[in-house]
């Protein structure tokens, strides 16, 4: 069995660190020196899939579910709670804020509209032909609005949206380089890993250069697939190791982490969830099961395992609000980190 750290050290000495390492380091610092000093609290949130490339020069990757939902609707919960939050997302996941008119869901285009007449002899800034306003439609401002000055408050000052992440590598090389930025903060951090971590990567001495040509695939032993379409490709993957022990250990050893475990089949849900609490010696395990991650999740900490659940749709109060599972579950994480604090203040 290879040694966690060994692994762990030989994967970020061969594995590339992302150009962006330099700027996110000192972004996060210059946050959490100004949120510190302002004893506020910090999570370090993330969301989205990481991908594993097939190629250096990319054209095949290997992805792992996530729409960022959770991550981007929980940074919302976590800024109206007082928190600082650092977001580290996937590239085109869904944001905080602006995730409630994303590309495919809300249309941003949708509730806008073109107002006012274009009267003789208007002119343009260009001095060209005058153009007409662009409104939201009455009916959605008052929504759009609150939004917008929520969205305005936080980037002017608690939330930081750093540039974000596609592969595993430049996931967990920002990752450690946070945590690191983050342990003048002690207990007073929290981790909060929504992010779809991939398991498996291919090692960079054995990642193609150019894009895989069907026609460059090995013959298999059973010859071109039963189908009778192109040669197969078989693909030989490391684990990636499980920085999590590592992040626990050494890169944010004061600070409460929270982890997500994902599962399709509910009867392994429990078990796996204390598997990870048990490896890696951290708070909380939050498990959800792909089919049911919006109603329902199982928080799994040291002696106890507890459902959360939305009000089934019977059980609403007659409130037309679509309740957000998120808004139950930060509160809870917050109710444990609050917990840890005044235990470690008591005993000092
Ligand atoms: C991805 C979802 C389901 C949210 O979905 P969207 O709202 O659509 O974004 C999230 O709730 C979740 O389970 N996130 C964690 C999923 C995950 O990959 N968990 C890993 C642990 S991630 S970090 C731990 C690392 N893999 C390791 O073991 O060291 C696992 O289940 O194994």
């Amino acid at each position: 069995m290879t040694d966690p750290s060994t692994s762990e050290s030989h994967y970020f000495s061969s594995n590339p660190p992302p150009p962006t390492l330099p700027q996110h380091t000192a972004q996060a610092n210059a946050f959490v020196t100004h949120h510190h000093a302002h004893s506020r609290r910090v999570v370090l949130l993330t969301s989205g899939g990481t991908t594993v490339p097939l190629e250096n020069q990319t054209v095949r990757f290997i992805d792992n579910f996530s729409a960022g939902t959770r991550g981007a609707t929980s940074a919302e919960y976590f800024l109206s709670q007082g928190y600082a939050v650092i977001f580290l997302h996937r590239q085109f996941s869904l944001l905080p804020f602006s995730r409630h008119y994303s590309h495919s869901t809300n249309c941003f285009l949708d509730f806008l509209s073109e107002w006012g007449r274009i009267g003789e002899g208007d002119e343009g800034e260009d001095g060209g032909a005058a153009t007409p306003d662009v409104v939201v439609k009455a009916k959605y401002r008052r929504e759009m609005l609150s939004v917008l000055r929520k969205y305005r408050k936080a980037k002017e000052q608690k939330l930081l949206l750093l540039l974000p992440f596609t592969t595993v590598t430049s996931y967990l090389f920002t990752l450690r380089a946070i945590a690191r930025e983050m342990r003048c903060l002690g207990n007073e951090a929290l981790f909060y890993l929504a992010a779809a971590v991939s398991d498996f990567f291919v090692p960079p001495d054995r990642m193609a250069e150019h894009k895989i040509q069907s026609g460059d695939v090995p013959e298999s032993t059973s010859g071109a697939s039963p189908g009778g379409g192109g040669k197969k490709l078989v693909i030989d993957l490391d684990p990636v190791p499980k920085f999590l022990k590592r992040l626990v250990e050494q890169w944010a050893p004061e600070a409460m982490i929270v982890s997500f475990k994902l599962e399709t089949d509910p009867a392994l849900l429990l078990k796996k969830c204390n598997q990870s609490l048990d490896r890696y010696a951290h708070h909380l395990v939050i498990g959800n099961i792909l089919a049911t991650r919006k109603y329902e999740v199982l928080f799994v900490e040291e002696g106890s395992a507890q459902w959360v659940r939305l009000p089934t749709s019977d059980d609403k109060s007659g409130g037309s609000e679509e309740v957000e599972i998120e808004s139950l579950i930060v509160p809870e994480v917050i109710k444990r980190h609050e917990k840890m604090l005044l235990k470690r203040a008591a005993t000092g």
